[in-house]
């Protein structure tokens, strides 16, 4: 037997890593009632002495990919994001310095940025005051659609927009619904609220004797209406907050007869830091991906028909 305890045949270890990949770290910091987010994706891959674990299986020298995981987000309540290379620079020297078996770490970091929603009322190059302090939109913008139809004498124009990423920090609580003996949801009374948002809108513009809405302003001032209603809606429920911003479309923009919303409840859980030591005063959340709720709606002008289909994928 060799020292490390390779085995005796033609085959040779190579290079090799390991940790958890894809850790979704959301840091809410709470200056007063200004919120401040940090949202990382956050993968960690250590090597050194690993020979071992390979050829026998002894875990000898493994921290667990667990560990590695619970290590972001303690790191995110202990030491707070500065920045992503500060936390990745403190992550990785912590890993390489407290534990003797790992020789190298390395700490792959996305970041998601997010904006403030202009408050209701600014314009949209607003800044300072007229900004929401705790409702985000995601950096990047979102994809505008249209679907335009016409069979020689009327129009069906149905517009909207998907993956516009909109998140609350407080004001969103969700309790009082039905338990069955499958119900372990615990009631949340101060919950971050957070979509991706998949709207369409039918206009009532159906024929060339009527004037045409102005698409472009149509488009801005429905966005904007959507995303005011979604900061400014005190929430009890995702389905509430998607009543509220179709409603607030419907009241503000007299060219839209109806709004279908597909509206997933991405989840940002609370992370448990007691085991730490630490303690989680709604600070750091792991933002799941899946599963999701996903929760979906019309709202229609009163007396008018529904007219766009359930299934928004297809348009
Ligand atoms: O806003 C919500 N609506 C629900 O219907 C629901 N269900 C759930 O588990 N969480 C939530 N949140």
């Amino acid at each position: 037997m060799t020292v490390n305890s390779r085995p005796a045949h033609p085959v040779m270890l190579g290079q090799n890593q390991y940790g958890k990949a894809e850790n979704r770290v959301v840091k809410i910091t709470r200056d007063g009632a200004t919120h401040h987010i940090k949202d990382l994706n956050v993968s960690v891959a250590l090597s050194g002495d690993m020979d071992e674990v390979h050829y026998s299986g002894s875990n000898a020298n493994v921290l667990p990919t667990d560990t590695t995981k619970n290590t972001v987000f303690a790191f995110a309540k202990e030491h707070g994001i500065e920045s992503a290379e500060q936390f990745g620079i403190h992550l990785a020297r912590h890993f390489v310095t407290s534990q003797q078996p790992i020789h190298r770490a390395r700490i792959r970091i996305e970041e998601y940025a997010w904006e403030r929603i202009a408050a209701s009322g600014a314009d949209s190059q607003s800044i300072g005051a007229d900004e929401a302090r705790h409702s985000f939109v995601r950096k990047g913008q979102e994809t505008r659609l249209t679907q335009i139809t016409y069979d020689g004498s009327s129009w069906e124009v149905i517009s909207g927009l998907k993956d516009l990423t909109v998140m609350n920090s407080t004001d969103s609580e969700f309790w009082g619904y039905v338990k069955d003996k499958y119900t372990t949801l615990q009631e949340a009374y101060d919950r971050i609220l957070a979509t991706s948002v998949s709207a369409r809108w039918r206009f009532n513009w159906t024929d060339d004797e009527q004037k045409a809405p102005d698409w472009e302003k149509s488009y801005e001032q429905t966005r904007k209406h959507m995303l005011e209603a979604f900061a400014e809606t005190y929430s009890l429920s995702l389905q509430q907050t998607l009543y509220q911003m179709g409603s607030r479309i419907i009241d503000n923009r007299s060219e839209i007869d109806e709004v279908r919303f597909s509206l997933p409840n991405k989840h940002h859980f609370l992370v448990d830091l007691e085991p730490f030591g630490l303690k989680n005063d709604n600070e750091v959340y792991f933002a799941a991906d899946r599963p999701y709720g996903l929760i979906e709606g019309t709202i229609l002008r009163d007396g008018c028909e529904p007219k766009i289909p359930a299934d928004l994928t297809n348009l």
